[in-house]
């Protein structure tokens, strides 16, 4: 299948969000926190990670994205008011259900924000997106179980469990993996790019989902395109820095800057040459 389309409209994405300086509010966990604001810096947009409650309203009232990663639990009651702020303004919101299912705290609490929180764009690993699919996974933390992984003989379950969570939701699905896949509604495409290195930092998760909301920030009104954009940079960037890491003869400390580089040195050209995008959009 021939995705020239996507292609163009991935770097017509990153050029645009290059060019918009798009401000992203983004809530997340004090793991990757810093990680998270560099990766939006990187792409072009500015990061504000503002999380007291007594703020968020205001902060998200004048983004162009709002970021909310469950890693911060402990902000769930931020998180709902900044989403709900966002959704009052059509200001796409980002989700990133960090451990769905790993514990009654999280289950209730994807419970609450899925309910209150009109969404955008929900990224998660395959275990993450099973526990909001069917309410149950393989996963006993942060990581994809090892059942949960989407396979060459599991994708076409996957890109059907995509699709329906994505008509549940009415948002843009992208579950992260060796296999990237991006649904919205009957239109699905899985991404190949990426390396192993990517799993064995902590935050290339949590990255991806605030590059997500610079790039879905700076394209309004074009959710799936910008999904599709910022889960093939992240992945793109990824196979660069293994590169580079290797030339530096480094290990993954050195992986996690040259990741963070690789995006902040990505034109748009190099984007759309670097997708290996299959699917029946
Ligand atoms: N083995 C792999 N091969 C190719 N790409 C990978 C691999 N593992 C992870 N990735 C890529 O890494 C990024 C993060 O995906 P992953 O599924 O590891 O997220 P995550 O489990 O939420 O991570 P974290 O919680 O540590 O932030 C995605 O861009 C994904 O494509
Ligand atoms: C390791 C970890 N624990 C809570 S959030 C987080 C970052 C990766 O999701
Ligand atoms: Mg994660």
């Amino acid at each position: 299948m021939n995705h020239s389309s996507l292609r163009d409209s991935a770097a017509e994405a990153l050029r645009r969000t290059r060019a918009a300086n798009p401000l992203i509010h983004t809530i997340t966990n004090f793991v990757t926190v810093n990680d998270c604001a560099n990766i939006i810096l990187a792409a072009g947009g500015s990061p504000t990670m503002a999380h007291d409650p007594r703020e968020v309203e205001e902060i998200a009232a004048v983004s162009q994205a709002v970021v909310l990663n469950m890693g911060a639990i402990e902000d769930l009651d931020a998180m709902i008011l900044a989403g709900r702020e966002a959704g009052r303004r059509g200001i796409p919101v980002v989700l990133d259900p960090v451990a769905a299912g790993a514990s009654r705290l999280r289950r209730e609490s994807c419970v609450k924000l899925l309910e209150q929180v009109p969404l955008t764009i929900v990224r998660g690993n395959a275990s993450e997106i099973k526990a909001l699919a069917v309410g149950s996974s393989s996963t006993r933390g942060v990581d994809a179980g090892g059942a949960d992984i989407i396979t060459e003989k599991t994708l076409p379950a996957a890109v059907q469990m995509a699709g329906d969570l994505s008509r549940r939701l009415n948002a843009v699905i992208a579950i992260s993996g060796v296999i990237d896949v991006v649904a919205l509604d009957g239109r699905a495409v899985w991404l190949r790019n990426g390396c192993a290195e990517m799993s064995r930092i902590t935050g290339s998760g949590c990255m991806l989902t605030a590059l997500l909301g610079a790039v879905a920030g700076a394209n309004r009104g074009r959710p799936f395109e910008a999904a599709v954009a910022a889960v093939g940079m992240m992945g793109f960037a990824g196979e660069l820095a293994q590169q580079r890491m290797r030339e530096l003869g480094g290990g993954t400390a050195t992986f996690r800057a040259c990741l963070i580089d690789a995006v902040s040195m990505m034109t748009p050209d190099q984007l759309k040459g670097g997708l290996q995008i299959e699917g029946n959009e």
